[in-house]
């Protein structure tokens, strides 16, 4: 894969449970995920007027025994302060008119419960069973019910609600927002929908998560997206209207009671051999049913209410494929999101015939150049995200999938971008579309930079996915899909659209630049590393597009890269478990590294000798990763006792450089031309000293895989480097590497003389670099987080 620069469209190297389905108010918005709040147990104004007004107390209280304890003193103190006979009779009176309606309630709700268990059950229950449950005058076991019905709702949510004030706001928000809007809902019903269907799916969705699902068929999307035609009806799981309703009608008692959850672990199960109106044993039960459920119960997503639809757009995506960092980013950072609790979708186009994905039944046709292409969709769920495969004949290209010429590749991208854009409409996950309310998109690079512009000219401008927004991840600037100014043609925007794209540098003259375009259509810019954020902004790091980046600087921000624990990690590596290779943890890290090492070198048919240390270089071959620097030091690096292996594909002569060094140096160099993962991951784990010359690095992810292996990195302060390898300080034993701060073979060879020196003669030292190395927390879920913030600040964007 050649690569260089910012060449026309040279892609390469560059490169619930427990949860709860918010409506949107208006059509546009479908449902939303977010998290169930505490439902805060307090009473209307009316029922509240029997507490004390001088301390604040409650005098009716369904939370805990305790504040049952406030409530009796509350009321003794009442009486002591004198309040006539009258007023003590009309409280009374009213007390009983109170718990009157308690007690309508509590059947209400029993009754529902007795349903949705009998739903679910498969068992019938008429309605009139209610009576014969119901909670009776004279029942002694209603304070008990009432103590069930508050440990069930205080267990669902962590705590037993108190009836202070602050929760009495968020129930009136609670109730007064909508009756529909924020109802706990737990197992879904089944209806018919026209969202196109698999059944292989559905029974795949369940298999894979028992994530409450995204459903809303009153949000379908204008526009006549949803082609009903596509897609056979199809059974999906939706909430239970009629469940919602009732809790509506409770509402409409004018009691502000919060409502019960209506998670399915909650319901009532009353057995069928026993005697309905056994209100004990239901209590009994509920209270046997919540213990269980305690230790089933699943934590609220840590996204809170900022849950969102989150759809990935990328041109590539390990495993499936992956030609560099960007293929990793896609793999993983939505499966951090969906940890968080976001209902999340990456979309990429379909190479290959993959195992996984499977046929959705959808098709569409999208014009490019004037063509009609048709595109059907795969779809396979996966760690809680949702991969949706664009197929057309367009996008057949096995693992070369940036080839062909500029124009070649322009029409990939519109293609790619036009269906992508309409995925969440289209393509039913786990049964049910997305809907593009409450919906971000995040495309990345050049490759999918149309997106925003397409969402922007196609449908925003219209007024439609009106809520949709977009942010789009600079991995690396230095390739921007341009070309000709008559190349705007092929994006197929109208004309007013053309000056967004038009750009003039002093190299290429005026020309047709499709990430400047996503840069100002987009809502929001991430780039992979704080440090690459500011050199975008000069016009050394800014690849031309500096000045466009500083006019959106408020929208830009710097999130470093997280690594796939699962997928690096020494101590799961599948690769490191045949060949002599080994899993190794820090506790083992002396032994399983040496044994890499060990393996590696006989794989490589070097020298097997323990006290050489071993250098790495994985990476594109090009002049960002200053490969060229390394074949400069190579004569000074062949003078010390070393082994140097490095791995790569990219420019043809750098790869002639690599064959030429192991010519040259059989005993102290291999140079593996090729794309192995399998190598990448046992180089890693097997070298000692991994180095990254870089010239510029948006973040680099072999750095952070390297540490994660106890292998000490070399690199060149710069970009996501800088940010994430501190340079040793042997006084302090701190750092994590050796740095060197300009792209100059000298100052690498100065590092790496440093690195060899600790590496032989301070072995303390090298073990606490290790360790230091291993023991940080680069897992995505940080960066999670920070995404998170940033598709928020989208949302809320007008
Ligand atoms: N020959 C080979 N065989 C097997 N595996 C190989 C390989 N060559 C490279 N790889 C793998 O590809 C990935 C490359 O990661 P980099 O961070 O160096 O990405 P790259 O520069 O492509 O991406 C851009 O995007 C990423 C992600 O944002 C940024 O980290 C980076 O700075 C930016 O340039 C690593 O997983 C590496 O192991």
């Amino acid at each position: 894969m050649a690569s260089i620069g910012p060449l026309p469209f040279t892609a390469e190297a560059k490169s619930t449970e427990g949860r709860v389905l918010l409506y949107g108010k208006t059509k546009l918005c479908p449902p939303v995920f977010y998290t169930p709040r505490k439902p805060p147990l307090v009473l209307s104004s009316a029922l509240r007027g029997f507490g004390n007004p001088r301390t604040g107390e409650d005098g009716c209280n369904w939370g805990s025994s305790s504040s049952r304890r406030r409530s009796t003193r509350a009321t003794s103190r009442d009486t002591d302060g004198g309040p006539s006979e009258e007023t003590l009779q009309a409280t009374i009176e009213k007390s009983k008119r109170v718990l009157a309606l308690q007690r309508e309630l509590v059947n209400k709700i029993i009754s529902r419960r007795k349903i949705i268990a009998s739903i679910k059950n498969g068992t019938s229950v008429s309605l009139d069973d209610d009576s014969s449950s119901s909670v009776s005058e004279n029942d002694a076991s209603f304070s008990s019910l009432e103590d069930a019905w508050t440990s069930d709702i205080g267990s669902r949510n962590g705590s037993v609600p108190s009836l202070e004030g602050d929760n009495e706001n968020v129930f009136q928000s609670y109730v007064g927002s909508s009756t529909l809007s924020e109802i706990p809902v737990s197992k879904p019903t089944t209806i018919s929908c026209d969202c196109g269907k698999d059944e292989a799916l559905l029974g795949e969705r369940s298999k894979f998560s028992s994530n409450g699902t995204c459903l809303d068929t009153t949000h379908q999307p204008e526009m006549g997206a949803a082609n009903s035609s596509d897609s056979d009806k199809t059974d999906v799981v939706l909430p239970s209207f009629s469940i919602i309703s009732e809790i509506s009608s409770l509402d409409s008692h004018k009691t502000d009671i919060a409502p019960p959850s209506l998670s399915n672990n909650s319901g009532i199960r009353v057995p069928k051999d026993k005697k309905e109106g056994d209100l004990e044993e239901a209590t009994a039960q509920i209270e046997a049913d919540d213990e269980d459920d305690s230790e089933d119960a699943k934590p609220p997503p840590l996204a809170g209410a900022n849950v969102m639809n989150v759809v990935l757009v990328a041109a590539e995506c390990a495993p499936w494929i992956k030609t560099g960092g960007l293929g990793d980013v896609a793999g993983s950072l939505p499966k951090a999101l969906a940890r968080r609790g976001h209902r999340v979708m990456v979309v990429i186009p379909r190479y290959s015939d993959y195992a996984e994905p499977q046929h959705t039944g959808v098709r569409k046709t999208y014009k490019v150049n004037g063509q009609d292409v048709e595109v059907s969709y795969f779809h396979v769920y996966i760690d809680g995200v949702d991969f949706v495969f664009i197929d057309s004949h367009m996008f057949r290209l096995g693992n070369n999938i940036y080839t062909g010429n500029h124009v070649d590749i322009l029409k990939r991208m519109v293609l790619f971008c036009k269906a992508a854009v309409e995925v969440p409409w289209h393509v039913p996950c786990g049964g049910v579309c997305y809907g593009d309310g409450n919906l971000v998109f995040i495309a990345n690079d050049w490759h999918t930079a149309l997106l925003p512009v397409y969402l922007k000219a196609y449908y925003r401008d219209n007024g439609i996915m009106k809520f949709a927004r977009s942010v789009l991840v600079i991995h690396n600037i230095a390739h921007q899909g341009r070309g000709p100014v008559d190349d705007f043609f092929q994006v197929d925007l109208p004309e007013h659209y053309k000056d967004l794209f038009a750009l003039y540098d002093p190299v290429g003259g005026d020309h047709f630049n499709i990430f400047a375009a996503g840069l100002k259509a987009a809502d929001r810019i991430v780039t992979v590393s704080h440090g690459y954020a500011w050199e975008l902004k000069t016009s050394e790091g800014g690849w031309g597009l500096h000045n466009i980046i500083n006019e959106n600087g408020w929208k830009l921000r710097g999130i470093v890269n997280g690594i796939d624990t699962k997928e690096w990690s020494p101590e799961f590596d599948p690769h490191l478990t045949s060949d002599g290779y080994t899993n190794y943890t820090l506790e083992t890290l002396h032994s399983g590294k040496a044994k890499c090492k060990e393996a590696l070198q006989k794989e490589l048919g070097l020298p097997v000798r323990e006290d050489v240390p071993v250098i790495g270089f994985i990476g594109r071959l090009d002049n960002q990763k200053g490969v060229d620097l390394i074949a400069e030091a190579i004569p000074w690096m062949m003078g010390q006792d070393v082994q140097l292996v490095m791995l790569g594909t990219g420019r043809h002569d750098l790869e002639q450089m690599l064959r030429q060094l192991e010519n040259q140096y059989r005993d102290k160099v291999r140079g593996w031309v090729g794309f192995s993962v399998k190598m990448a991951h046992r180089i890693t784990a097997g070298a000692d000293v991994l180095l990254m010359p870089s010239r510029f690095e948006p973040c680099g992810l072999n750095q952070l895989y390297a540490m994660s292996y106890g292998t000490v990195p070399v690199v060149h302060a710069v970009g996501g480097l800088r940010d994430t390898v501190q340079q040793f300080d042997p006084y302090n034993e701190s750092g994590l590497g050796w740095t060197f701060d300009s792209a100059d073979a000298q100052k690498l060879i100065n590092a790496l003389g440093n690195c060899l020196l600790t590496y032989r003669q301070y072995r303390k030292s090298w073990e606490g670099l290790q360790i230091r190395g291993m023991t940080q927390d680069l897992s995505w879920d940080n960066a999670a987080q920070n995404y998170e913030e940033v598709i928020v600040a989208a949302k809320y964007q007008w």
